[in-house]
């Protein structure tokens, strides 16, 4: 039982509550009604706009955001697209936005009107966890993002620089073929040790050796990555200091950036002052940038910072990118099964007198080259790349692009156009037998790694980080699935939507050894 004072003194708590309560409801209240006033006005003068691409019907507040929510978003701006066509005008939140759903409007946005389209919009956790903005990925359109573009096509991604990193492949290679070696006849994991993989080959390929950060390093990577989509009520609303204030966004992502600044600092001053970590590579994606600090002759010189957000694009968009490319290669596999054969017969011929998969004769495996194609087309990592954004208006197809719009490029619709593709949802590699198409960005209905000033510096590296894997996951195993009461052709293949489309379930699968690793 409560005595007398208890109870006064649970009273005068729920009525001091009860009165703060309804203080903060009056507060947010008001706050709220000036919100709408704000966003009805803003989403009208947009409405005045007067000849934007068609759309679906947009609710004041809101606009489209119901339209587009929903765990796969590429395939439901696919469907809209089909009805609204292949310009597509959303309003999400407070931003306007254009969707490109075919070579057509792609080949607009990225060769017609390239300068105008090479910037990105302001997202807030790009801004706090990238050091303002100032890694590649971000970093608006000017001289300070040609010149990361410059350095990585001459230094840090080029040709050259990537095979001086094949020594780390093919050890990180050589210990997961052991792995799975020693549990062979037996269900492995095959997804989780393909991630852990190319992480394992990227974080060694920037600092040279698996820094004691590595493992809280990768999961604050993808806790970032998480809220860096542009989805976030703050990113829907950027000019609302009421929503940023209420989701306390702004202190979580800095306290993630303070987190991932400590330990690249860390790993960078461990790397310094460690000369046996670099093992037998001597030109690390780190070392590589520290030099074209020192060598000072530089448009804009390069910061500590700058260095820090560009060793942050590498590591977010160097691992998983591959990784989903090798899983989505080894699912299709597993669901075509004679496509599999083929390519193992193939990798088994020209490795015929080896005990290991080399490198230096990858390029020899012509079918295997078609099967990365085929995945890249009807599996493409990043199937809305990246976010860009106008500086300019602009007119396509007829229709008016005020500027500042943000534009998304439908790359996973354009890879499944039939008007393109025959038989398109089929995974079919040898469509790509005697075709010039090529993912350079050159042809616009086959995008995977974009086009334009903004394409992917990284291609040379992602290609490399999976076709040894493969080409050795091939080579030395013969694949079952875990399951055996599923037929091949059941394998579910439901995609999970993130910083890239994975497989929702893992795969699980029992390796059958062919030849043994040396
Ligand atoms: C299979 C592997 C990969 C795929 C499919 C892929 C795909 C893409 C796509 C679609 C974009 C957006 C392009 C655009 O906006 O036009 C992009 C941008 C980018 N990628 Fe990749 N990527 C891959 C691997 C890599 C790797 C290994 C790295 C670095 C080591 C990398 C670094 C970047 C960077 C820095 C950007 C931003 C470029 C800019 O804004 O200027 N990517 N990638």
């Amino acid at each position: 039982m409560m005595n007398k004072r208890g109870f006064m003194v649970k009273f005068k708590f729920i009525s001091s509550m009860e009165f703060t309560f309804s203080l903060f409801q009056t507060i947010f209240t008001f706050l709220f009604i000036l919100l709408i006033i704000k966003i009805f006005n803003r989403s009208k003068l947009n409405h005045s706009i007067p000849n934007l691409p068609p759309g679906p019907r947009k609710l004041p507040l809101i606009g489209n955001i119901f339209d587009v929510a929903g765990p796969l978003p590429h395939r439901t701006l696919g469907k809209l697209a089909q009805k609204y066509g292949p310009l597509m005008h959303l309003q999400l939140g407070e931003n306007s936005t254009i969707i490109a759903s075919s070579a057509e409007t792609a080949k607009q946005v990225m060769k017609t009107h390239d300068l105008n389209f090479a910037t990105r919009p302001f997202l807030l956790a790009a801004y706090i966890i990238a050091y303002k903005s100032t890694n590649i990925m971000f970093s608006p359109y000017g001289d300070y993002w040609r010149q990361l573009r410059r350095i990585c096509n001459t230094e840090l991604l080029s040709s050259k620089h990537v095979q001086s990193l094949r020594p780390i492949r093919e050890q990180e290679v050589s210990n997961l073929i052991h792995t799975i070696f020693k549990q062979s006849g037996s269900e492995i994991n095959l997804s989780e040790l393909i991630y852990a993989l190319t992480y394992g080959i990227t974080t060694r390929s920037v600092f040279g050796k698996k820094s004691r950060h590595q493992d809280a390093l990768i999961s604050v990577i993808d806790e970032a990555i998480g809220l860096s989509g542009g989805f976030t009520l703050t990113d829907l609303y950027p000019s609302s200091k009421v929503i940023a204030f209420l989701s306390g966004l702004r202190p979580k992502l800095e306290k993630i950036h303070q987190r991932l600044d400590k330990m690249l600092d860390d790993i960078i001053q461990e790397h310094k002052t460690d000369e046996d970590g670099k093992g037998d590579v001597n030109h690390l994606l780190v070392d590589a940038l520290l030099k074209v600090q020192e060598c000072g002759n530089l448009e804009v010189p390069l910061t500590n910072d700058n260095i820090k957000a560009i060793i942050l694009d590498v590591l977010a968009a160097g691992s998983d990118t591959s990784s989903t490319v090798i899983e989505w290669a080894m699912s299709e596999f597993l669901k075509n099964p004679s496509i599999m054969k083929k390519a193992q017969t193939e990798v088994r011929r020209v490795f015929s007198t080896k005990s290991t998969v080399a490198e230096t004769d990858i390029h020899s495996l012509d079918f295997l080259k078609l099967v990365v194609k085929e995945t890249l087309r009807l599996h493409p990592p990043a199937p809305l790349m990246l976010p860009m954004e106008n500086r300019e208006k602009c007119e396509i197809n007829g229709y008016e692009i005020p500027m500042k719009n943000r534009v998304v490029v439908n790359v996973w619709a354009i890879g499944r156009d039939p008007k393109y593709w025959e038989e398109p949802e089929r995974f079919n590699p040898e469509r790509f037998i005697n075709s010039s198409i090529d993912y350079r960005g050159l042809d616009f209905e086959y995008i995977p790694f974009g086009a334009g000033r903004r394409i992917c510096p990284g291609i040379s590296f992602g290609l490399a980080n999976l076709e040894l894997p493969l080409a050795s996951l091939l080579y030395h195993f013969d694949w079952k699935l875990a399951d055996l009461t599923m037929k091949n052709q059941d394998l579910d293949m439901t995609e999970s939507f993130g910083a890239t489309v994975k497989r929702k379930s893992v795969l699980k699968l029992v390796p059958t050894v062919v030849h043994p690793p040396a």
